[in-house]
């Protein structure tokens, strides 16, 4: 029986650039990323992912982008995280390092992904196109894949 942990992650784009953290503790430290965490209770996912977003870089937006859900097993453990992912092409403010990130922009062709979660570089080919995708990761241990899809869709 599975439970399952409702997270976001939003990715702030500019042309030929995109905005990652390097998550300074908890869960993924040392890792580049997206911005997101947890959905608190009496918050829609949208405002979970506004809130993180702003809590972790200072950064507002007005519109975000849903463009995935991605749900990920750990073998071993009973709880998928479900995870909800937004892109942002604008944005309001001047990315602020914060006590969870420290943020930097990377060319989208100098992406640091042996420093990232092994999944994120097969799906931000997705997200730089601006494609829906649902997605499935069967990890062993953090650092492997031992199964996933990945696919396009109309809906997310
Ligand atoms: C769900 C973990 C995860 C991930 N894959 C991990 C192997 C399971 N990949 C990426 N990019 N972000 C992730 N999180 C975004 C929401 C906040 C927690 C970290």
């Amino acid at each position: 029986m599975f439970t399952s942990k409702l997270l976001t992650l939003v990715l702030v784009v500019q042309p030929g650039r995109v905005l990652l953290g390097m998550k300074k503790r908890g869960f993924g430290a040392g890792k580049w990323n997206g911005f997101g965490g947890k959905v608190e209770h009496g918050e829609t996912i949208e405002q979970a992912a506004r809130r993180e977003l702003l809590e972790e870089s200072g950064l507002t937006v007005d519109t975000l982008d849903k463009l995935g859900n991605i749900k990920f097993e750990f073998i071993g453990e009973t709880e998928l995280l479900d995870v909800h992912i937004f892109r942002a092409d604008s944005f309001h403010g001047e990315p602020t390092e914060s006590d969870e990130m420290r943020p930097q922009w990377f060319d989208c062709d100098k992406i640091p992904f042996s420093q990232m979660w092994a999944d994120d570089i097969l799906w931000f080919p997705m997200m730089f196109q601006k494609k829906k995708f649902l997605g499935y990761f069967k990890f062993q241990g953090h650092d492997l894949i031992v199964e996933h899809k990945l696919e396009e869709v109309n809906e997310v």
